[in-house]
């Protein structure tokens, strides 16, 4: 885990990325279909962030906004930010050269994230040149031995002249963590990197993640259901909830003293923090998308819902400003007797993804 971010006495580093007040929502035959509400967080450089939720939360969406990776049509409110620059309002040729150099994604299937009828090899130098065109190929090659070297896959030299199918899972991921550093990015977005692996290769990818963060800086956003995925590598946690953020702070703090009674649920479905025999799950379901409670919306499932809940929506409010450790939920925020701060939050405008 870094140190650098939110450091307190400190001042915070700068944000590599940022979502503030995002609105998406996809187009659907009888009217759009709304996936995030108003989701606001802030990714320090060097830092990793981790988003975590139940499947359907948003964390895919949320992450994939960050590189402007959404469907066809998605109507994009609010404003994402990678430093300085606004993602919504980046020309073709400006997001190319972000995607290819800046910015890269490693999903959790490394088996259609490659081509399968390219060598490992071809496929890396493709990577180090798009992000890179000045690279011959043979400069693009060595870069790529030196990146397979990176990420332990023993015999890169040999190992490029492999096939995709001829790799197992675990390696193929480390492949593509490697065709994702050729191009020297500031950000690597994982979208459940390890789900589709077995246990121990998913401790190995993870030390990965957790070692090209520490000793390259590398900025890191991850999103996933498993929270022993996050407890060692991350240094901020994102909790998301029917598309929005229910509470984010320092890992290690939202992890001692959950605030929100969903993540204090989700935290009991995590077998390192479940101390009985058999893994808790959360009763109940998330909401539909399309039918959103008026308030809360897990108020249906949590166990200190009151009427109020049930009918005004919390905001995300600071509980502990040093920290920057946010949560919207109305019983903690009456337990404090209305001492907490709303964030400021932009009037979003909208945008559309036609090149996705
Ligand atoms: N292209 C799409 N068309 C329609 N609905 C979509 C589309 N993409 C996502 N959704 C819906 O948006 C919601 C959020 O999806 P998203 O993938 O962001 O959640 P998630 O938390 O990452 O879940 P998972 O871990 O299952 O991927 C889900 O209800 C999903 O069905």
């Amino acid at each position: 885990m870094s140190t650098t971010p939110t450091t307190v006495g400190l001042e915070p580093a700068a944000p590599a990325v940022e979502l503030d007040d995002v609105t998406v929502r996809l187009p659907r035959a009888g009217g759009d279909l709304q996936i995030l509400h108003g989701v606001s967080f802030k990714v320090p450089a060097g830092s990793v962030v981790a988003l975590a939720g139940e499947s359907g939360s948003g964390k895919s969406t949320a992450a994939l906004s960050l590189m402007r990776l959404l469907p066809w049509g998605a109507r994009v409110g609010g404003r994402i930010m990678a430093g300085d620059r606004d993602v919504a309002a980046m020309g073709k040729e400006e997001l190319r050269r972000f995607r290819a150099s800046e910015a890269r994604i490693i999903l959790q299937d490394p088996w259609s994230s490659l081509h399968p009828m390219k060598s490992v090899g071809a496929q890396m130098v493709e990577s180090a040149r798009s992000a890179d065109p000045s690279l011959s190929k043979e400069q693009a090659r060595s870069l790529a031995v030196e990146m397979m070297a990176k990420v332990r896959i023993p015999d890169p030299e040999s190992r490029l002249k492999a096939y995709p199918h001829e790799m197992s899972g675990g390696q193929l991921q480390r492949v593509l963590i490697a065709m994702a550093l050729v191009a020297k990015p500031k950000l690597l977005l994982c979208d459940e990197p390890t789900t589709a692996l077995d246990v121990s290769t998913q401790a190995q990818i993870l030390d990965l993640l957790r070692e090209l963060n520490r000793e390259m800086g590398l900025t890191i956003v991850i999103a996933t259901h498993d929270l022993d995925v996050i407890a060692g590598l991350a240094d901020r946690l994102v909790v998301m909830y029917a598309g929005r953020v229910v509470e984010e702070g320092p890992t290690k703090q939202v992890m001692a003293n959950p605030q929100h009674p969903y993540t204090w649920a989700l935290l009991q479905t995590a077998p390192k923090h479940n101390t009985g025999q058999r893994m808790r799950t959360i009763e109940g379901r998330p909401p539909a998308l399309d039918a959103l409670p008026s308030g809360c919306s897990f108020a249906a499932r949590c166990q200190f819902t009151t009427d109020e809940c049930h009918g005004t929506r919390p905001e995300l409010v600071l509980v502990d400003e040093s920290a920057v450790h946010r949560t919207a939920c109305l019983r903690v925020q009456a337990a404090a007797g209305g001492k907490h701060r709303a964030p400021v939050t932009t009037t979003p405008v909208e945008t559309v993804s036609e090149e996705a």
